[in-house]
């Protein structure tokens, strides 16, 4: 009887949250995307998921849906199929490598056969078939009429916006000026998928040798591997699957927090472990009195040279102080390390920094999937700290809704021994720093939120 009043009221959950993107998409005048049409990131209906009531739908819709199934399944067939769930990973990463979606862009709605899509290769067009299959079952790409294939929503996220003779012809600049989504999806499908693989004999590897070490048979870590003369694809791949982070993330994200306009004249952002800086840049472009000062691995600072080169030359930073630092920004930095190594690099900022100096943290803040006491913990004074939960009977960290939280973690791990952390797992890292946690922005729509601290 539970079980099916359960049901009913997530059911209803599904009937309210639909009820209220319908009213917000009406009011906008603006239909809701369709998931058989192409990807548009300049279409309004795709903004207006940012909006607070429909990104909230959006998270109710998504955990009621899979409780919904969870409850309703064969519970050892769920379990089986969640087994092989590497095989839509390894899928997804075929139909990047092979342009897939840029050859459906240009063959239209009405698809393509999978002869078609391999002609200029040796490819077998039934097993890519089977593996378009296998991704239109779960609503990635469609397949219009047996063995022909169309893009949909989802696939064409994938699209490198070039043509697929241009891809073919130079592979080695195939993801240069895209938006990062197919880097990021090949970075995770190939280098994370074959270390993850790795996971249950890491687990229990007596010398705790992590799973990125034991797929790729070497003693560096990721970052050092990554940078070698022979991976010479797989680090400009890095850098624009870190742009593929962002545009993930609401355009404006990294002005919904800190506010950067605040910073007098000259002031110096030194964006640490930045990558090819394209989080730097757009705070350069729009507060151009301030100073940027880049620091990442000498391969990192080529390739950003070039990437600022193209897109704000001139406001390339030509020397490295950081002494004078008004804001240490990490964005994705934290995560990839353990809490020892994190520390180590704290203390060395806390002992260059004023007192004034602000560290800018940008990470995913994880919570449990379990109620949680917040009066009772430690973080509970700090401004903006508050996240509310689900309500019952939805899971209170909204289940599969959030998922991509807790793949990031597993990711850090499985690659760098790294870790995505709870806010009170922020506040431990930060204290014997050095530094006081005085402010988190949460940013609605998006997962990733704004941790300003001070040193002390
Ligand atoms: C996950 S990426 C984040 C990049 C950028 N902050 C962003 O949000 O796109 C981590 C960065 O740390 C850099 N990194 C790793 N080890 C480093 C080191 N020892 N010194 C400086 N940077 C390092 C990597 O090269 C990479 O660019």
């Amino acid at each position: 009887m539970q079980s099916i009043s359960t049901l009913r009221r997530l059911a209803s959950i599904i009937t309210d949250s639909v009820d209220s993107m319908e009213r917000v998409y009406a009011s906008s005048g603006m239909p809701l995307p369709s998931l058989d049409e192409p990807f548009n990131q300049h279409d309004p209906g795709e903004a207006l998921r940012q909006d607070p009531e429909v990104s909230n739908a959006v998270k109710n819709i998504m955990a009621a849906a899979a409780q919904i199934s969870a409850t309703v399944c064969d519970p050892m067939r769920l379990v089986v199929d969640t087994s092989r769930a590497f095989h839509l990973s390894s899928c997804l990463l075929v139909a990047s490598n092979l342009d897939v979606v840029e050859i459906l862009r240009e063959a239209g709605p009405k698809g393509v056969t999978a002869e078609d899509i391999v002609a200029h290769s040796h490819v077998n067009p039934n097993l890519i078939a089977r593996i378009l299959r296998l991704l239109a079952t779960h609503h990635i790409f469609r397949e219009v009429s047996p063995g022909v294939f169309a893009n949909n929503r989802i696939s064409s996220t994938l699209d490198k916006g070039k043509s697929s003779s241009v891809l073919n012809s130079n592979r080695a600049d195939r993801f240069i000026g895209s938006s990062g989504i197919a880097a990021l999806v090949e970075q995770s499908a190939d280098i994370g998928g074959k270390s993850g693989v790795y996971l249950a004999d890491s687990v229990v590897n007596p010398d705790g040798v992590l799973p990125f070490n034991l797929a790729y048979r070497t003693e560096e870590d990721f970052f050092a591997w990554l940078h070698q003369a022979e991976n010479s694809y797989n680090t400009p791949r890095f850098g624009v699957a870190m742009q593929g982070t962002a545009a993930t993330e609401p355009s404006d994200l990294i002005f919904r927090g800190f506010d950067w306009g605040l910073l007098p004249q000259n002031e110096t952002i030194v964006d640490v472990g930045g990558g090819i800086g394209h989080v730097s840049l757009t705070i350069a472009k729009k507060y151009p009195h301030l100073r940027i000062v880049m620091q990442d691995l000498a391969r990192s600072i080529e390739l950003s040279k070039g990437y600022w080169g193209d897109n704000f030359p001139e406001h390339i930073s030509k020397q490295m102080p950081i002494k004078d630092a008004a804001v240490f920004l990490l964005r994705y930095v934290l995560h990839n390390w353990s809490d020892n190594q994190a520390q180590v690099m704290l203390r060395h900022l806390r002992a260059a920094a004023l007192p004034t100096t602000r560290l800018v943290i940008l990470e995913k803040i994880v919570p449990f999937a379990s109620v949680e006491d917040s009066e009772a913990s430690r973080t509970k004074d700090i401004a903006g700290a508050f996240r509310p939960s689900a309500k019952y009977p939805l899971l209170p960290n909204w289940g599969p809704a959030t998922a991509d939280l807790y793949l990031y973690d597993l990711t850090m791990h499985v690659l760098l021994g790294g870790v995505e952390r709870t806010l009170e797992g922020f506040w431990d890292l930060l204290e014997p720093s050095g530094w006081k946690l005085v402010e988190v922005h949460h940013c609605a729509g998006s997962q990733l939120s704004h941790l300003v601290a001070i040193p002390v």
